[in-house]
């Protein structure tokens, strides 16, 4: 007989309990035990609970659901499963932090998100970001000058750089390298601190709140300076002079206020998540070197030394394994969260209204029935398996998967082009590999680069990063 919860003050059968690991001293515990060791834990999870697991026993208000069915349910019916503003809910909304915190398409629900999203998506549509392609080109060439001294660099610092630049070119246009580093260095500034102001939202003189408001009220009045220019140019190709054009069929524009909101947030849900993808794409290749020589031919063979125009992007068949597989393996969003509208059934458990459902790329992108030796990099397996939006989702699926994966995609593969042919990328030895939730690597990720000359070596590492994958032990280890 299946356990049930101890409460019942009416006469109906009690409900099923949730199956779940002890929880002494409530949900949070466990919770913390998941944030230690995300993927550790939510593993074992899954494998000694099975799809539905509740944090606390007898208290549904935090389960993990796994699996392609229940990724389907949670991910498809978002008026049920809403998305979560509580992280930032703490925020005053009538500051200029609070305007750039709220109208953010992944906090807006029901209409109001369908409506926005149909006005930002053609910012985003194919056409549209074949116009980024040279902008990403010409930064990541840069770069490329900028490393010629250098013989170690840090790639997630690097690449973090890069996908910075890109994001603000593409959203503002701005051309002249002052302007883009001004506009560069508030964004940054306000990112900086986002977690300790969501963490602790006191508005005291000195507090990293205050430091982070004026940087949004700056911020605020640069991009509405830029947006009274954009106006004035009807033909500006970047992400802004979309949304500025955008309108519904029955006229509705966005307002200045939510045209500030998009793009801050549009920057700040893309150019991290863009960096670490890059970053453990180039980390992979560097630990498979029969891999990494395949590809270098493939680039060779198609691009002979040069950046890839939009048509030759579509015919680098490895390049696109090894960008799916890797963000398979090691998907920079790796984990999900909704909350019931009301209070409803799942994977055959009830939940009350309020409950915090988790779901998991990481898990479900590792099921053996998917993805056979699933800690394996087999860019290759990606040329005979087709997987739905539930068995595969980097980029999440529904109603608020990514509007910028298309975007996302281009770049990895431009950005991957230009520089795998122009350097040689090798892991410092017995460097501490270990991704975060966020999949951040920790302790960075120092590489020593050298001019491409076609020769790839494997260096020996350490880290957790051995409980994510399967490396194969080279010959030159
Ligand atoms: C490898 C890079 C990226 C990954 C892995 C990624 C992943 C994701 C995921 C998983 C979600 C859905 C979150 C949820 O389920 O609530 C999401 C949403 C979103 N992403 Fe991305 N993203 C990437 C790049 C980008 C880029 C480049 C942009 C924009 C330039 C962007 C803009 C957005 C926006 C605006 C949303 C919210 C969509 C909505 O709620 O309707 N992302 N992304």
């Amino acid at each position: 007989m299946s356990k049930t919860h101890h409460t019942n003050t009416n006469n109906t059968p009690p409900l099923p309990i949730i199956p779940g690991p002890k929880a002494i001293f409530g949900w949070r515990i466990n919770m913390l035990k998941f944030y230690r060791h995300p993927f550790r834990y939510s593993r074992w999870l899954y494998q000694t609970y099975g799809n539905l697991v509740g944090l606390e026993q007898g208290n549904p208000s935090n389960v993990f659901a796994f699996g392609p069915e229940l990724n389907y349910q949670i991910l498809t019916n978002s008026d049920l499963f809403e998305v979560s503003p509580s992280t930032v809910a703490k925020v005053p909304r009538d500051t200029a932090l609070g305007r750039m915190f709220f109208n953010n398409l992944s906090l807006m629900t029901g209409k109001k998100h369908k409506q926005h999203r149909r006005l930002i998506q053609p910012a985003f549509h194919r056409q549209q970001i074949i116009q980024y392609l040279q902008d990403m080109v010409y930064l990541t060439e840069q770069l490329v000058n900028e490393w010629k001294d250098q013989t170690r660099i840090d790639l997630n610092i690097e690449m973090k750089k890069l996908t910075q630049r890109i994001a603000v070119k593409t959203l503002f246009g701005l051309y002249n390298e002052t302007e883009l580093e001004r506009a560069g260095a508030f964004i940054q500034g306000l990112t900086k601190s986002l977690p300790l102001v969501i963490a602790a939202p006191i508005d005291l003189p000195g507090t990293p709140y205050r430091r982070t408001v004026r940087y949004a009220e700056q911020l605020e009045m640069y991009v509405r300076s830029l947006i009274k220019q954009k106006r004035a140019q009807p033909n500006a190709q970047d992400v802004l002079a979309s949304l500025i054009q955008a309108h519904d069929e029955d006229g509705t524009k966005l307002s200045d206020e939510e045209l500030i909101g998009h793009t801050f947030s549009l920057f700040v849900a893309g150019h991290e998540t863009t960096a670490n993808a890059l970053t453990w794409i180039i980390f992979l290749l560097s630990q498979h070197p029969n891999i990494h020589q395949k590809l270098l031919a493939e680039l060779n063979d198609k691009l002979h030394g040069n950046p890839p125009t939009v048509e030759q992007l579509s015919q680098l068949s490895l390049l696109e394994g090894v960008v799916k597989e890797s963000l398979r393996l090691l998907p920079p969003a790796s984990i999900g969260i909704r909350i019931a509208t009301a209070p409803c059934t799942l994977g055959g458990y009830q939940l009350p209204k309020g409950s915090n459902i988790y779901y998991s790329q990481f898990v479900t992108h590792r099921l053996p029935e998917l993805y056979d030796e699933p800690n394996c990099f087999k860019p290759e397996r990606w040329a005979t398996i087709k997987r739905s939006p539930y068995e595969y989702l980097p980029f999440s699926a529904g109603q608020h998967m990514c509007i910028g994966w298309s975007f996302a995609i281009q770049e990895i593969k431009v950005v991957l082009a230009i520089l795998l042919q122009k350097y040689r990328f090798s892991v410092v030895p017995h460097t501490k590999i270990q991704p975060n939730l966020m999949m951040r690597p920790v302790y960075g990720m120092p590489m020593n680069i050298s001019p491409q000359d076609g020769q790839v070596s494997q260096a020996p590492i350490r880290g957790t990063i051995h409980e994510l994958i399967d490396i194969p032990i080279s010959s030159s280890l």
